[in-house]
């Protein structure tokens, strides 16, 4: 009958989801995992590999707005980037979560400016004003050949990505170790423009 085999169909399609959500959880953790027993000189020198990638593809940051992040759990720790950047003239900013399961909020943030505890007790900026980046850098868990982002199960930067007026520049960061096949990507998925690790950067398309 037509009604049975379209919630067949429906059926088949949240139990595959499913898996892969749990797959997901899976590989999370395996990455992170991956990622923590790197020693802490080697994460050190593959941000400095990666920070000096980014210096080549963003040669002129005068009065761009760019996100980073405060790196928690291996994440590559970009804030001597930051603080250059800052030195160049650009004006960086720290993402935040004002709502679960909604859009990240942008603050501007430079070293010496207070910071608050906020979810998971990232630091977050106590003060900045609200901003829209035109460069996104997006830390990343892994990531694919197509450009997809695994992070850490959230859907935060899917969803801000999804919501703000004009696409930015988004840049995934992570480690080469991160690399997967395929993240199994979803509908909402959206694939970063450019991933940058210590040992290459990979253009979408
Ligand atoms: N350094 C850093 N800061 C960041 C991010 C990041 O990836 N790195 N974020 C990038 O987004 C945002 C925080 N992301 C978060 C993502 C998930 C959860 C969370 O509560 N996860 C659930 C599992 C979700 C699920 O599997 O359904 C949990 O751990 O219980 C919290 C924060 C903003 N700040
Ligand atoms: N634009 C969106 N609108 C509604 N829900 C979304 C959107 N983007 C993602 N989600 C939901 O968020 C959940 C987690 O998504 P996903 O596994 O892609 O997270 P992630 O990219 O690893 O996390 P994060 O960006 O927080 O580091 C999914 O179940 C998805 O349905």
């Amino acid at each position: 009958m037509q009604e049975s085999s379209g919630a067949d169909a429906a059926s088949t399609a949240a139990g595959e989801r499913q898996a892969i959500l749990r797959w997901r959880r899976d590989e999370r953790a395996r990455l992170i995992a991956a990622r923590l027993a790197m020693a802490s000189a080697e994460r050190a020198a593959a941000a400095a590999r990666i920070a000096a990638r980014l210096d080549g593809l963003l040669p002129e940051l005068a009065g761009r707005t760019v996100s980073l992040y405060w790196p928690m759990r291996g994440e590559p720790d970009l804030r001597s980037w930051l603080a250059a950047a800052v030195g160049r003239g650009a004006c960086c900013a720290l993402p935040l979560v004002v709502e679960k399961n909604a859009p990240l909020v942008f603050r501007s943030w430079r070293p010496g400016e207070p910071l608050a505890r906020g979810v998971w007790n990232i630091p977050v900026p106590a003060e900045g004003s609200v901003v829209t980046p035109d460069v996104v850098l997006a830390p990343l868990v892994g990531f694919d050949a197509a450009g997809y982002r695994l992070g850490y199960g959230g859907g935060y930067f899917d969803r801000t990505l999804a919501a703000l007026p004009a696409r930015p520049l988004v840049i995934g960061i992570g480690y080469a170790g991160a690399a997967i096949a395929t993240i199994r990507p979803l509908a909402h998925d959206i694939p970063m423009d450019v991933i940058v690790t210590e040992e290459a950067e990979h253009r979408r398309g």
